[in-house]
């Protein structure tokens, strides 16, 4: 059994996957990593390896955490992925838009694919017909507009999402809401109206936490996959278990 971990800017995620099966996942706190993982332990004490990507400073606490009980793969730049890295600047490249494109070449290897991650930020990730990544986009995420706007400014209030969100905003609340909300699905449509118009036949993900919320508002045809970035660290780690 694999453990796979993924820290993003704004939480945790974690799963337990048995080959290729994704048994269960869970998302945690960085704080609360070492209670999950006990949890996680006590359930499958099976797992006999793990995989860690992370896009914070550092985490070499939970490396110590899970090297103990089980072979730590940490997904770094001389990893081997099973598709062509095109990204000029590789050395900077987020760890987990590498695990998102390797989902890709997993489930799409001959497809025109982007993969848009709504998390802290949004990223959006380009893979071609040929298993290459060619590399994409980096744009803030729902929380960082709102908090942004409020941040910014002396009289706009820090804003809770709201599914109902109008699009003539007849409040401040409302306002806020809109641009945000409206604004971002906007501006995937646009991204994705873009490229379709370079690539006739193209396959879209849409992955992160706010996939539930945007992919209702999105116009275009999308695949909501929430557990896209976890499957595709599992296909990783397999992938270098052979190698
Ligand atoms: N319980 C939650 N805590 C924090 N953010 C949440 C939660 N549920 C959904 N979200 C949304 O998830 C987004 C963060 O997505 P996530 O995929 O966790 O980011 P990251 O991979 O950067 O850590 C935020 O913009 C927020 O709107
Ligand atoms: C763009 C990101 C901050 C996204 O992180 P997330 O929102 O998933 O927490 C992360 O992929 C990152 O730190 N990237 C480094 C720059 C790059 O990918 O080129």
């Amino acid at each position: 059994m694999n453990l796979i971990v993924d820290v993003g800017n704004s939480s945790v995620k974690l799963a337990v996957f048995q080959d290729y099966k994704l048994l269960e996942s869970y998302t945690s706190s960085i704080e609360k990593f070492f209670e999950k993982f006990q949890e996680i332990k006590k359930d499958y004490p099976q797992i006999a390896f793990s995989i860690l990507s992370s896009v914070i400073k550092d985490t070499s606490e939970l490396e110590k955490i899970l090297e103990k009980e089980a072979k730590l793969y940490v997904l770094n730049e001389s990893t081997k992925l099973p598709f062509k890295n095109n990204y000029a600047s590789s050395q900077t490249l987020g760890k987990d838009r590498l695990a998102l494109v390797a989902a890709g070449s997993l489930k799409f290897q001959d497809e025109n694919l982007l993969i848009i991650d709504a998390g802290t930020c949004i990223t959006f990730d380009f893979k071609n017909n040929a298993n290459e990544y060619l590399g994409g986009a980096i744009s803030p995420g729902l929380q960082m507009r709102l908090k942004a706007l409020n941040h910014f400014t002396a009289k706009l209030p820090l804003v809770d999402l709201d599914e109902n969100v109008p699009l003539i905003g007849d409040s401040t609340q409302n306002s806020i809401l809109s641009g945000v909300l409206n604004g971002v699905s906007a501006e995937l449509d646009g991204i994705i109206d873009r490229y379709k118009a370079g690539y006739k036949y193209l396959t879209v993900i849409l992955t992160g936490g706010d996939t539930q919320i945007l992919s209702k508002r999105v116009k275009n045809s999308i695949f909501a996959n929430p557990n896209f970035l976890l499957e595709g660290l599992n296909y990783i780690l397999e992938f270098n278990k052979t190698q």
